[in-house]
Formats: structure tokens, sequence, C-alpha cells
């Protein structure tokens, strides 16, 4: 049959309901039948119920989303079936026209002509033919979001840390001034390209001694031979990169990039395994990384890569630094890559993990401290380079600033290449005079290399003199405002970003920049980040000892002024979220299919960064009771847009994260029920929707709104955003916390066990309120790709890539059936009613299993 007779039996369909209902009315209003009218209200009843589908049938048969399979034949037999059903019922209960005519003259009851008998069998004709007809609806929503979902898993998916690579914008991009290090460089060149060497060449040397600039000049040179696999630079503080956590990940999409032939077997570990960057650091390892590559099979000999990872000591757990110890030279198994690693620490770290000293020993491991004398050499020519350029520059006097005063420098600040550079461009700033301030250093008898603190009050004193009496305080003030504010970031942002972030005039923080351009790394494009050029800086600003000291920063107090700022961005009327903030035209459109630009025009970098970070800030207060005040209103309008904005941006997976840290800061802090319940609510919510809002981020205002409980706060607070599409009224509570999409997890219906699918091809049973194990379900011989709970949550239904969907007691554990599904696999089972299971294989083909009899029929295929 052609789609075209679907439609028009569809149209027949909807016309005979009205004309039906119309009947139906006049036999209670005209008629005043006396027998049957039981009958009559209730097949008024199914009627009005049958009507509900047909408005979106219609839709799906007319303007069928390219994308999707299209209706079945299954379904076009059942429109065509239910039209002459409707139309028998017609004949049969449209009023003789003498009968009509009596009734409205002699005040003659009508006679209902159908026996009681003959109602019910009609009735559950047309409920059936109801719940047909939104299963179908359902099931067509169901496969064009698997479709795509299956087409779109991209290493792209990979959550990784911002920043961390050598070349992403928002790392450092400082690089060794050309004649520095250049012994240091020339050995690692060497180590890196000499077969039989170590794997592990660990560089250790003292604070600000230049190791990340080493480490991003090696990467920069490397990657440019093609040698460089992946790099990863930890920075302390950040949100990201201060810790293991996402490490690698970032590893793995870099060796995507570098070995093409590496990327399907990552993706087919994302395929299996979506949430995989927030697994623990060993399964990640195994399963991104290691795993693809013994699948790998380069024919060409085995090449060379380095794996670059700076700053180990600022990674905020030293077993995390072990596991990653005990984990990188596994990759030596690889038989198609040979793999180096270079990393770099402060001298303390391999002492603390007792590797000091274990050089002989460790066949892995080549520990390189950089000599002073070394360090000395590398000053001079740093300082003897800037300094002729600078007095070129300003035209002073060619023996400036003399020989004398450069060995003074370079004795003052060796090894510290920090203070040396610091030093440096506090002379050169152009605000200053260049002679004048490098008398200021001299005069001053601090040695910079041990008192780093030394080398910044120098800088900030000198800020202060010269003014009058209004201006040091308007500067501090300023100070405070902005670079107070910039040294706290979970991640730099732009001079741009930041001004609209605080909500300030660009300019104005442009010129507080250039102010304190000594101790900061500002990029030469505004759209790049400005960051501290030493974290010793922000330590010396948040430093408690100098609490008197003006250019202290009261870390809470600017965590909780971030907070408040992230929290009015986020709500800003004109540019904060709102539903659909990327104007998609279609709310099943994949989340990988929206491009960058699209996304960062719609979602500008402040706005990115309020979504990211506003509850790190609140955390990192102290005692936020203030702002923790507006959470509630927030939440209440905002939950949705929120995470609709964090699924677009790919951080879905963060969302839980915040919400635990939430709610333990409001039981903490906090003690309002109201925001608990919401919070809580708000989890729940996330994690049964994950999945789906993280591959297409709109279906939380309908399959996430649908499947939410009636009288849940999020259900009734954002019932006005529900989207009208998907709208599924006969089917409320059943479907409550079922994920049909992605099986992995589902609520039973009364709230009290929660089941997880696991990769043992089982499935536990937890007790959701306790968090204790119930049952664990064994059976299955292949992946469990789906499962459902009955409505009264006696029975637990999962299907099985083993081709069976077996059927089990959730109190017992017990086996009650086994249904074969044929020759396909099946990935997805439902409950249609207590006994009654609906089935889906791959090939579309749709099953329906009655519990009792054991009976299958075919839906549709
Ligand atoms: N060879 C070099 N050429 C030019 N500038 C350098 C060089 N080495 C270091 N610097 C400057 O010194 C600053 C500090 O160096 P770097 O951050 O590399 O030190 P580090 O040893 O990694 O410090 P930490 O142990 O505190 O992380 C850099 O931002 C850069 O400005």
């Amino acid at each position: 049959m052609e789609p075209l007779s679907g439609e028009a039996s569809l149209i027949e369909v909807i016309q005979t309901t009205e004309a039906i209902s119309k009947i139906l009315r006049r036999y209670i209003n005209i008629g005043r039948i006396r027998e049957g009218r039981y009958d009559v209200t209730r097949l008024q009843d199914e009627i009005s119920a049958l009507s509900q589908p047909l408005e979106p049938l219609q839709k799906l048969l007319h303007d069928r989303i390219p994308t999707q399979t299209g209706p079945s034949q299954g379904l076009l037999d059942d429109i065509t079936k239910c039209a002459a059903t409707l139309s028998r019922l017609q004949d049969e209960i449209e009023p003789k026209a003498a009968q009509s005519l009596l009734s409205r003259w002699e005040f003659q009851p009508w006679k209902w002509p159908l026996e009681e008998k003959e109602a019910e069998n009609v009735i559950r004709e047309i409920k059936r033919y109801n719940s047909l007809f939104w299963l179908s609806l359902m099931l067509n929503q169901t496969q064009s979001l698997n479709l795509l979902i299956n087409q779109k898993i991209d290493i792209r998916w990979l959550h990784i840390a911002k920043g961390a690579a050598f070349n992403d914008p928002d790392n450092q991009q400082i690089e060794c001034l050309p004649g520095t290090q250049v012994e240091l460089l020339g050995k690692i060149g060497h180590w890196v390209k000499t077969p039989n060497e170590k794997c592990l060449f660990w560089l250790s040397g003292l604070a600000g001694t230049g190791k990340s600039t080493i480490a991003r000049t090696v990467s920069s040179s490397l990657e440019r031979q093609g040698v460089l696999g992946a790099s990863f630079f930890f920075r302390s503080g950040e949100q990201e990169r201060g810790n293991a956590k996402l490490l690698f990940p970032t590893l793995a999409r870099q060796l995507g990039d570098t070995i093409p032939q590496l990327t399907p077997n990552i993706q087919h570990a994302i395929r299996n395994d979506p949430e995989i960057s927030a697994r623990g650091l060993e399964e990640q390892f195994q399963k991104l990384i290691l795993e693809p590559l013994n699948e790998l099979n380069l024919a060409r000999s085995r090449a060379t890569i380095l794996i670059v990872i700076d700053a180990l000591d600022e990674c905020s757990q030293d077993d995390d630094v072990r596991d990653i110890l005990e984990l990188l030279p596994r990759l030596q198994e690889s038989c198609s890559v040979q793999f180096r690693f270079l990393l770099t620490s402060r001298p303390d770290l391999p002492m603390k993990l007792g590797l000091q000293g274990a050089t002989d020993n460790h066949q892995h491991l080549i520990i390189h401290e950089i000599p002073h004398s070394v360090m000395e050499h590398e000053i001079r020519v740093y300082l003897n380079h800037k300094f002729l350029w600078l007095q070129q520059e300003r035209d002073l006097p060619a023996d400036w600033p003399g020989e004398k005063t450069i060995n003074t420098l370079v004795e003052r600040t060796a090894p510290s290449f920090i203070s040396t550079t610091t030093l440096v461009r506090f002379v050169s700033d152009d605000s200053g005079n260049a002679a004048e301030r490098l008398e200021a250093i001299l005069s001053d008898q601090t040695n910079y290399a041990t008192n780093m603190e030394g080398t910044y009050t120098l800088i900030l004193n000198q800020l202060l003199t010269n003014e009058d009496e209004e201006k040091p305080r308007q500067l501090i003030h300023e100070f405070q405002n902005t670079i107070g504010i910039l040294i706290l970031l979970a991640t730099p942002r732009s001079v741009d970003s930041f001004a609209k972030l605080l909500q300030m005039e660009t300019d104005k923080v442009q010129e507080q920049i250039k102010l304190f351009y000594p101790v900061l790394d500002v990029p030469a494009r505004s759209d790049e980040p400005v960051q501290i050029l030493h974290l010793s800086f922000r330590d010396f600003l948040l430093d408690k000892k100098q609490e008197e000291y003006p250019f202290w920063v009261d870390e809470s107090l600017v965590h909780k002024k971030l907070a408040a700022q992230c929290l009015k961005v986020m709500q800003d009327p004109k540019y904060g979220l709102r539903k659909n903030i990327c104007n998609l035209q279609n709310e099943i459109t994949p989340r990988v299919n929206i491009d960058k630009d699209t996304l960062s025009h719609c979602l500008p970098s402040e706005l990115q960064y309020a979504c990211r970070y506003w509850v790190h800030h609140l955390v990192q207060s102290h005692n936020p009771v203030d702002e923790l005040a507006e959470v509630l209103p927030f939440l209440q309008s905002h939950f949705l847009y929120w995470v609709e904005a964090m699924s677009l941006l790919g951080f879905l997976s963060e969302v839980v994260g915040m919400i635990q840290r939430l709610r333990s800061l409001t039981i903490e802090t906090y003690n309002d029920q109201t925001l608990s319940n919401f919070v809580s609510e708000a989890r729940s919510f996330i994690i049964r929707n994950r999945q789906i809002a993280d591959t297409v981020p709109l279906q939380l205002y309908s399959i996430g709104l649908i499947f939410a409980r009636e009288d849940s706060m999020i259900r009734k607070t954002f019932e006005s955003e529900r989207s009208t599409w998907s709208l599924v009224p006969t089917v409320r509570e059943r479907w409550n916390g079922h994920i049909s999409l992605f099986r992995l997890v589902a609520f039973s219906p009364d709230g009290q066990l929660l089941a997880f699918s696991s990769e043992d091809h089982t499935v536990k049973l937890w007790d959701h309120r306790t968090g204790e194990l119930r049952q664990t379900l064994k059976g299955h011989t292949d992946w469990v790709s789906s499962i459902d709970f009955s409505l009264d949550s006696q029975l637990l239904a999962s299907a099985s890539f083993d081709d069976s969907i077996k059927v089990w007691d959730t109190q017992t554990g017990e086996l009650c059936y086994t249904f074969w599904g044929g020759v396909d696999e099946i990935y997805s089972v439902t409950f249609v009613s207590d006994d009654q299971l609906l089935g889906s294989s791959e090939n579309n083909t749709v099953k329906i299993w009655d519990l009792y009899t054991g009976e299958m029929r075919v839906v549709c295929s």
C-alpha cells in the first residue's frame, strides 16, 4: 500500500471519529437513552482518546523528517483497518431517521443499538488501535534518534581538558628564546630519535627554571617533524588541567589526529562507553589508548611518537601521578608505534615518589636536572639579547646596561628564569623609563632567585609611587576588580570575554592589563586568553600572610563575586540562556550537527564560562549564603536551559558532578528544603536523560519532560516548555524513568529500584534509597542492549545482543521467561502493559510478546 493511501485512510479515521463523537453526544443530549448510557460514555471517552495520536500521526505521514525510516507497512495496515472498524461502528450507531424525529416531538428516548458485549468488543478494538498508534509514534521517534546517534559517534565527543595541549590557544605560547637551552634541546631531540633509548625522560628543575618553556619548544619542534603524538600541560588551580581526570582522553584525541588509523578504534571505544571520559585512569588508559593501539596494524616499520607531559607536580593527586607512571610504559607493548615520554616536574616530585637516584635501576627512566652553571649561562644569553634589543629600540647609550650590571642581574636571578623574565618585562614596559627602572632594581638588594615575592613587591610598589594621593587608591580598587578576579578564573579568558563576564567596558580592562604587563602573558590577539606569566604571582597575591598589603586578594570574596556574576550572565534577559538557544529548526537535530560558529555565536564565551563554572565558584567561596539564595530562583527558571546549553557545549557529563557538589554545599551551608529537593530531583533528571540530552539536546523538553514523574517539580515548572510533537498523554507513569534509547539505567516506576546493565552482561538491581545491591540478574551471554520495568515494578525485561529477551522477577531475581528474537539482535525492549512486551530488532522489526500465552506477533517490519 502506498503512503498516500495510508494518509487517505487516516483522513477517513479523523473524519469518522469526529462524526462518531457527534453521534454519541446526540445520544446523550437529545436522545436521552435509558439503556446503554454507560457504554455510550465509555465509547465516547475512547473515541476522544483515539483522536489524540491522529494529528501527530498525520504529521508523521505527511512531512517525514529525511533521516527517518518512514511509517511501517504494519502501521499503514492498522490505519486502514481502524478506518473500516470506525466506519462500521458509525453505520451501526447512526440513529434512524424515524427515531430521531420521534424523539423531538414525542419526547421518546432513543434506543441504543449495541449489546453490552458488542460495545465491549468495539471499545477493546479502539483501545488497541490507540496504543498501536502511540507506539508507532514513539518507535518512529526512537528509531530516527538511534539512527542519528549511531551515525554520529565521533572522536570529537571525547571530553578533553581545555588548554592542555601545547598548541591550544588557552595554553601559554612562550617558547625558548633562540640561542637559549640549545644543549638541552639537542639532548632531548637526540634521545627521542635514537632507537633502544629509555622510553622515559624526566626533566626536573626548580620553580621557574624554564621546564615548561622547554617542553613547549620540544613539542612545537617535533610536531613540525611529525613526531609529536600528544601533549598535556598540567596547571594547578585550573579546573581541568589541575588534575589527571582528563589526561588520557586528551592524549587519545590528539593521538587520533596524529595517527589517523587509530581514530576508528578510539571511536569504537567511545561507542561502547560514551561516558569513558568520566571513568578511572586505568580504564581510560586501557580503552582509549592501549586497546586501540594494540588493534592497530600499520604496514610500515615502528614509527617513533613522543608524548609530552609537563608539570606533573601540578597534578593534584600524587596517587594519580604514580598511576600515570605505571601506565605509560605499558604502551611499549604496541607493535606499531615506539613511544617516548618527556615528563617535567619540580625536583621534589620524583623524590616524593621514591624515584630519585633510580636512574640505573629503573630501566625506563632518565632523570635530568638542569645544573646551576648551565642556568647562569642561559640567563646571561637571555639578558644580553633582551637588553641589546631595548638599548637599540629606546636609543639608550651604546654601553647600556654594561657587563657589570648583567653580571649582577645573573647573580641575583639565576637559576630562576621567571624572576629574570619578570624583571626584564618590568624594565622594558613602555609605560616607564627603562634606565630608571633598571636603577630601581639595582638599588634594591633583594635576591630575586630565592625571593620571588621580592620581585613582585618591587613591581607593584612601583605602580603606587609618583602618583597623587587619590590615584593609588583608585588603582588598587581597579586592580581588585580586574587582576584580582582574573587570577581566580577557572580557565583563562580573553580580554573581551572577561570584560563581558564582569559586565565591564573592554577598554577599562585593557588599561588595567597594560599596567600589569610584567606579570601577565598578554597575547597579540584580543580574542586569545590573558594569563598570569607564572603561578607564583597568584600565590603571592593570595598569601594570607599579606592580608594587610593593599594588593592582597581575598580569595573567597572573589569567588563569591564570580559566582554571582555567572548567575547574572546566565539570566540576562537579552543575552542569557533560553530554550533552543541555537535556534535549531528541528528538535531532533543531533548535537554533533551544530557547527562551531553557530555555537560560539549563540553561546558567547562569557556565557559558556558562566554555565561551566558557576558551581565551582560557589563551592570555592566561604559560606556563600547570599549567593545560594539566588540559586533556587535560577534553577526554577533556567534549569532546563542550563542543561540544554551544557549539552550543546558537550559538557553534560559535568552536570551531574556540579549538581552533586551543589547538593553537598546546600546541605553544609544553606539548609533550604526546597532547594535541596530541587537539586536532588535535578540530579535524577540528568542521570535519566543524560544520554539522550547529550545526543539530541532539545529532547530534554520532550522525552525528558514526558518521562519525568507527573508530580516532579521540574515537570511542573517547565510544563509550558514541553514540546507538543512528542506529546504522549496516554503513557504517563509507566514510562517514568525509562531510557529506551540507551538501555543503561532505569528507575522502577515505584521509585524503589535502580537497574543498571553492566559490561559483564548482567543487570544489577540497586535499592534506590539505601544504595544496597539487591539482585544481580545473570543469564545473558552478550551485551544487554535495553532494560525496562513493568508498570507495577514486579518484573524487569532485558533485551540483549544474544538475541533474547529475558523477564525477571525483581524481588527474587528469578528468571521468569526467555523469548528468542529470531535472526536479528534485539536492541530495544519495552513493557506495553504489565503482560505485554514490545521488542524491536536491528532491521526495525517490532514484535509483541504476550507474557501469559507466550505468543508473539510482528507489529511492523
Ligand atoms: N629559554 C627561555 N627563553 C625565554 N623565556 C624563558 C625561557 N625559559 C623560561 N622563560 C620564561 O620564564 C617563565 C617561567 O618559565 P617556565 O614556566 O617554563 O618555568 P618552569 O620551570 O616550568 O616553572 P614551574 O616549575 O614553576 O612550573 C616563562 O613564562 C618564560 O617567560
